[in-house]
Formats: structure tokens, sequence, C-alpha cells
């Protein structure tokens, strides 16, 4: 279980008179269950990375709280990011390495012994159909090459929780049929809590048991498709998140 409560985190960009301060988070909650897949949803700037970025561990809140599985991301970072696996936006493969030795070089990052780190890469790279990528050097990889790597080194030392950013991002088809089938199959099977942010209506309506809509830095509105659809009166996604995000934006910019 992944929870966020009261977080936020602002940046501040040059210095002196000429600084400007960016409200990225401003006061986000919520909470993804086990077995389930929750999508984070929000207009552009809505502060979705900088909060996947925050439970990650990759920075620190000015206040508020991100728990794994009870455990605080700021206080016991090694316990709790040891139940996490991250799929960030940037990917972030070392280019020189093989797609093997990327995922084998993450699994003893994590404390694996190589030889389970090895093993536990052969059976995901069958998972993720990424067998004949093992021995290729993932310079030059496709978009949807690097993604299957990435999700591989995300999942290695088998975290209860994944979190994802825009995981479909730069897929053809095939291969964002192929992620969202492996997502429901890690939910399904295993019990995962997986959360992942996205900008794909039909993803959401596919994918997600929940849905966090946030707008602002904040949380605007939270439950099922259904629910929401029915919360904004309409019978298309499309239109209750135009409806609850970027109206509840407007107003926001309103009262500012
Ligand atoms: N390192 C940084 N320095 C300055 N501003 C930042 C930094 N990271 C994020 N921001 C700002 O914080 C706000 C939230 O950004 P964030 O990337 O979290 O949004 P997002 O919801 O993921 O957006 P998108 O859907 O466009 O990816 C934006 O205004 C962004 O410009």
């Amino acid at each position: 279980m992944i929870e966020v409560s009261a977080l936020t985190k602002r940046f501040t960009q040059g210095r002196g008179r000429k600084a400007r301060v960016v409200q990225a988070v401003d006061g986000v909650s919520w909470t993804a269950a086990d077995g389930a897949i929750t999508g984070v949803l929000g207009p552009n700037g809505a502060g979705k990375t900088t909060t996947l970025r925050m439970v990650a561990g990759l920075i620190a809140p000015d206040s508020g709280r991100c728990a794994v599985d009870g455990l605080d991301v700021a206080r016991e970072p090694r316990a709790a990011l040891a139940r996490l696996g991250v799929l960030s936006d940037a990917r972030g493969l070392y280019p020189r390495l093989t797609a093997r030795e990327n995922i084998v070089y993450y699994g003893r990052l994590q404390g694996m012994s190589t030889a389970a780190a090895a093993a536990r890469a052969e059976s995901l790279a069958h998972l993720l159909e990424m067998t004949p990528l093992l021995d290729r050097r993932t310079e030059g990889f496709s978009q949807g090459e690097r993604m299957k790597t990435a999700l591989a080194r995300a999942l290695v030392h088998d975290p209860a929780n994944i979190i994802l950013d825009e995981p479909t991002n730069g897929l053809d088809v095939l291969a964002t049929r192929a992620l969202r089938e492996t997502l429901r199959r890690l939910r399904d099977e295993q019990g995962k809590c997986i959360v992942f942010s996205t900008h794909i209506m039909q993803e959401v309506a596919y994918l997600c048991d929940r849905v966090v809509l946030v707008a602002h830095g904040r949380t605007v509105a939270e439950g099922t498709v259904a629910e929401l659809n029915a919360q904004a009166g309409q019978a298309d996604f499309e239109e209750t998140f135009v409806q609850l995000a970027f109206d509840a934006a407007e107003r926001e910019g309103a009262a500012a």
C-alpha cells in the first residue's frame, strides 16, 4: 500500500529579486491499495511527477508524508524503498551495459546475490517477452525496448508496490497492450499495489480500479471511473476529467 498525505513541495528558480517560486505540490493526499491499479491523472504541471518522485525518495517533501506498506519514506528510506519498484519517466538505463547487466546491476544494488538477480532477469524477460533483447547493449534501444528493460529493472527485487510515471509514453499499440496485460497480471496474480500516471483516458478506463485526479498540486476528486462520471454527471470519462480537473484548476486560478 502507498499512502501520500498532505504532501507539499515548492521549487525556487533563480536568485535574489529574480527568484521565482513554483508550488509544485500543495497538500496532495491519496492512498493506493494492494491488489489494485491506481491512476494519478491531472493536467500538465499538476504535480504528478513531483509527487511520484517524493514517494520514490528521489526528492524530499517540504512537508507531509509518504509511506510504503506503512514505512515512512523519510524516516526509514531503505526499508520503505526496498518494497517499491519505480519506472521513472526518464527510464535512465546505462547505455554501455546490456539489458541483462542493467537488470542484474540494479538487483545487486537492492541487495540481491548475482545468481538470484540473474535468475530473476531471465524470468522477467520471459514475462515481458524481451528475452532476445537481454544480451544487447541498451544504447540505441527503441522506446518500447527501453521501457521493458526499465520495467524489468524496477521489478527485479519483486517489490510489493510499483509506481510508473507515464509508462506508455512513446509505445506503439502492441507494446502498450503488452504493458497493460503485464500490469493486470501483476495485480491479479501477485496482488501488487500499482500506481501510474498517464494522460491517456482510454488507459484509465481499461486499467484503473481507482483514479486520483490532481490539479494545482492537490487532489480534486478520487474514486472509480464510474463514481467520477456520476460525480461529474457525464457518461464519458474524458468529459469528466475536463470538468473535474480543468474546471478545478480554473477555479483555483480565479481564486488566487
Ligand atoms: N526541478 C524543478 N525545478 C523547478 N520547477 C519544477 C521542477 N520540477 C517540477 N517543477 C514544476 O513543478 C510543477 C509540477 O511539475 P510536475 O512535473 O510534477 O507536473 P506533472 O503533473 O507531472 O506534469 P506533466 O503532466 O506535464 O508531466 C510544474 O510547474 C513544473 O514546472
